[in-house]
């Protein structure tokens, strides 16, 4: 079960308006395939009602209401009716699974609280929508009061709810307690479900998942890139390999779309996935080293299960100072170039001394890299800035023209924009568009760092990510001043789609 549109938008500063929480939860279902999606807590505000009537009405045209769930309290008839205004068909109640949240929490007796979840269960059968109930901090009650769990437990079973979720809400269990505690459970009650819903704190929420596992759950609680309460949730994509690639289980989940996913859910969220994050981070396909580089070369040496493209993504291989000949091999036949021993080994030593001072090197500047230690001349020189001008001042639209050449010819554009960098790319775009009537990139993600080592606190550098022809471009401008860093960038793109453009009108 996915909770990232309920657990998941727990995280601090993350909140999902309807129509994200519609498009996350299609995503979840359709294209990733999850059992079931819990999609928010009842009662929170006019725009979850909302959310979650958008995702029932879609759901129920897809056949799919009965994978929709959404928390609710034990509060009388309030949460059911909530949930039943909705649309939606299933409640996950929250009891208490701990002796000290029954009583100071909710200021109830066990006798008391047990009467009052019957009597939500009863209601929600009245009104034939399916019950789940979550014994909320139950870690802490099996530890500290398992008489309590296991009094709740024994007036409950015999109802109708379908499934116990057992949360380690504060993420205090380590493995070998969830093992424990699971086979108490299991013991106790061997022929009801359990779903383990698990908390990061301790970085165990993956280890404790699949610990629940091997003590016989049935249901497991995830969340797109671990988002969750403090530290977060299990996430889907790490569990989703384990379980196949250790346990050989068999799920529903389709792999390939969980990059995609998770990216989308990083672009909602506002919640950044660590470049180091597995599966989905942006480094974890990249080989650093040169000898790992060379050993793939060899035998895919290096390689593990976890092949990228199981999850739509590729090998990468860094350029810097760890990387050896085979590295930037690889990159160069990405590229479509071929160097001789020679000029092999100049390249290699520029990129290594390149690293050494800490500068980014990507796969888009290795053309630049070959040209200048080469002098070949003729990359990146097919279009070059003659001249121009751009400003900036107060109540007035910024301005930008500009003289290119391109092959030998020049082209001079004016136009205005947003601001300085947009005014220069608008006039670029019209001596392509119009003038040359030619296609120009589209420009997809811009973003603005300071470089690594901050040994240049007056520098700042603009890596613009370009789509042109199905292609992506991603180029790199350094400068004093951020609009002259984006023009770079932008002159390195225009000089690598000028190669394309030739290739493709040979
Ligand atoms: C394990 C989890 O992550 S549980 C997550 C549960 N989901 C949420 O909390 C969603 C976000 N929450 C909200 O929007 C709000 O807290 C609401 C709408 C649910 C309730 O808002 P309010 O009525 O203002 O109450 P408040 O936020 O102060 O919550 C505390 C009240 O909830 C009660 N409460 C706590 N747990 C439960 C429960 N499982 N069932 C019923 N009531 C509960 C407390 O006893 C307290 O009641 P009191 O004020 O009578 O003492």
């Amino acid at each position: 079960m996915d909770t990232t549109l309920r657990d998941g938008e727990q995280t601090s500063g993350v909140s999902f308006v309807p129509h994200e929480k519609l498009m996350i939860a299609r995503l979840l279902l359709e294209d990733l395939k999850v059992d079931r999606v819990e999609v928010t807590s009842a009662r929170v505000s006019e725009g979850e009602f909302e959310a979650v009537k958008m995702i029932c009405d879609w759901a129920a045209r897809r056949n799919l209401l009965h994978k929709v769930e959404v928390l609710g309290f034990v509060d009388g008839h309030t949460s059911v009716d909530w949930i039943q205004r909705t649309g939606c068909r299933v409640i996950n109640l929250l009891c208490k699974g701990s002796l000290k949240h029954c009583t100071q929490q909710l200021k109830k007796t066990p006798a008391e609280h047990l009467a009052d979840v019957i009597d939500v269960v009863h209601y929600a059968d009245d009104q034939d929508i399916t019950v789940n109930v979550y014994l909320e901090d139950w870690s802490n009650g099996i530890k500290d009061s398992p008489e309590y769990v296991f009094q709740l437990m024994d007036g409950l079973k015999d109802t109708s709810i379908k499934r116990f979720m057992l949360p380690d809400t504060l993420g205090i269990l380590n493995p070998l307690q969830v093992i424990e505690y699971m086979r108490k459970m299991k013991k106790r009650y061997p022929h009801t479900h359990f779903d383990f819903h698990a908390h990061n704190d301790y970085d165990l929420a993956v280890s404790n998942v699949l610990a629940a596992v091997l003590s016989g759950v049935k249901g497991l609680h995830t969340t797109i890139n671990g988002l969750g309460e403090r530290a977060g949730n299990a996430p889907l994509a790490s569990v989703q390999a384990i379980l196949k690639d250790h346990f050989n289980a068999v799920t529903n989940i389709d792999e390939s779309r969980l990059n995609d996913v998770s990216r989308v859910v990083e672009s909602y969220s506002g919640i950044m996935i660590p470049a180091n994050k597995p599966i989905v981070g942006e480094n974890v396909f990249t080989q650093v080293a040169g000898v790992h580089a060379d050993g793939d070369n060899k035998n895919s040496l290096y390689c593990n299960d976890l092949l990228p493209e199981r999850f739509g993504r590729k090998r990468e291989y860094a350029l810097g100072k760890t990387s050896g000949k085979a590295n930037i091999r690889k990159n160069l036949e990405d590229l479509g170039l071929q160097l001789d021993e020679d000029s092999m080994r100049k390249v290699t030593e520029r990129i290594i001394e390149l690293g050494d001072k800490k500068e980014l090197v990507t796969q888009e500047d290795l053309p630049y890299i070959v040209s200048d230690v080469l002098k070949h001349g003729s990359i990146g020189e097919k279009v070059k800035l003659k001249s121009y001008f751009v400003n900036l001042a107060h109540g007035l639209k910024p301005m930008a023209t500009l003289k290119i050449e391109i092959n030998g010819k020049e082209y001079e554009e004016s136009s205005g924009g947003d601001g300085q960098y947009d005014a220069f790319v608008r006039a670029l775009r019209k001596i392509y568009k119009v003038t040359l009537g030619r296609k120009f990139p589209m420009l997809t993600n811009y973003a603005v760092t300071i470089p690594p080592g901050g040994r240049t606190d007056a520098f700042v550098q603009t890596l613009i990510t370009w789509s042109y022809d199905e292609q992506v471009f991603r180029t790199r401008g350094l400068d004093a001043d951020q609009t002259e860093a984006a023009i770079k960038a932008t002159m390195k793109m225009l000089n690598l789609i000028e190669d394309e453009y030739e290739k493709n009108n040979d």
